[in-house]
């Protein structure tokens, strides 16, 4: 369980993280997503105590960080890549972080186990490893105390379709174990496909907690695909709708329409007698629904002449 109370880090005069409260619980995956700068690293840093917060609290399983007497034992994270020095091999940096929280050497080879890394792998040093390498490395080193909190900051990103499938299977493994995992992440249709609930920042505030399907379920539909096997009565179906002030455009031999519900498409079509071979809502995904919650709250968005404004 991670419990952020009031949580507030300023840097200066700007505010990273602002008056965040919310409560990530365990056996699920929360998706914890923002813009870029939108403060998920700082907060995640608070939490693993490499950060102060200005204000506020951030617990793991009811405590500080800081007053956690093996913190390995309670919390993983994989914060930028794996951190193993470029010439040391993956095992012994393993078993120099086991040795020095007195967890048994034993525990190197069970982890590196689990995450699919043999001993050929684990025994090239830093340099040599492929980028999905490294991520399979740093979430052996947070597994290694068993912990029942895991935080992984861009898990997924750089790895290639296999590596990301791997995260997204082994990170709901963990989930299923009953451990509290939470994922930042920008890559929103990836996170449509892991996470359970969602916690999304904006400017350092809380924007949206909420479970991932009920996110998308409050979001309209975002349009209604048509499909017919006659062109000319789609055409008559699309200017009538358009006449009753919908949004009509071409979509793959069909129509989407926007403004209107499905049954409305359906009644219309029904009195003009034109055949209908497909009548579909389209469900907003969760990159509309965020990109909709978090529209003001970009660091950085593209100005009217395509120019970057602050
Ligand atoms: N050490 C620091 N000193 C000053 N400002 C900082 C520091 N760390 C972060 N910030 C600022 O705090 C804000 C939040 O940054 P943070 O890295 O937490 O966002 P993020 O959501 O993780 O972004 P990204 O997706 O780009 O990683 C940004 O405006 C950033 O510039």
């Amino acid at each position: 369980m991670i419990t952020l109370r009031g949580l507030t880090k300023r840097f200066g005069a700007a505010t990273a993280v602002d008056d965040l409260t919310v409560e990530i619980g365990p056996g699920q995956v929360t998706g914890f997503l923002g813009p870029n700068g939108a403060g998920k690293s700082t907060t995640m840093r608070m939490v693993l105590g490499l950060d102060r917060p200005t204000a506020g609290q951030a617990l793991v399983n009811g405590r500080p960080y800081r007053e956690l007497r093996y913190p390995l034992h309670e919390v993983g994270a994989l914060l930028d890549a794996t951190g193993v020095h470029p010439a040391r091999s993956g095992h012994a940096h393993l078993r120099a972080m086991a040795r020095s929280n007195g967890i048994p050497a034993r525990r190197v080879d069970e982890v590196l186990d689990l995450v699919g890394l043999d001993a050929r792998a684990a025994a090239k040093p830093g340099r040599a490893l492929s980028l999905g390498m490294g991520q399979r490395l740093g979430i052996a080193g947070a597994l290694l105390g068993d912990p029942p909190v895991l935080l992984l900051d861009e898990p997924v990103n750089g790895l290639d379709p296999d590596g990301v499938r791997w995260i997204r299977r082994f990170t709901r493994g963990l989930a299923d174990e009953g451990r509290t995992v939470l994922i930042s992440s920008h890559l929103m249709s990836e996170m449509q496909q892991t996470a359970d609930r969602v916690v999304v920042l904006g400017r350092g505030r809380l924007v949206a907690d909420a479970p991932l399907a009920e996110l998308i379920a409050t979001r309209p539909a975002s349009s209604v695909r048509v499909r017919g096997p006659e062109p000319a009565g789609l055409a008559a179906l699309g200017a009538r709708l358009a006449a009753e002030g919908a949004a009509v455009s071409p979509d793959e031999g069909g129509l989407a329409v926007t403004g209107v519900t499905a049954g409305r498409v359906g009644d219309l079509a029904y009195e003009l007698g034109v055949r209908l071979h497909e009548l579909t809502p389209v469900a907003a995904s969760l990159e509309e629904a965020f990109l909709e919650l978090t529209a003001g709250s970009v660091e950085y968005a593209a100005g009217p002449t395509g120019g970057e404004t602050r």
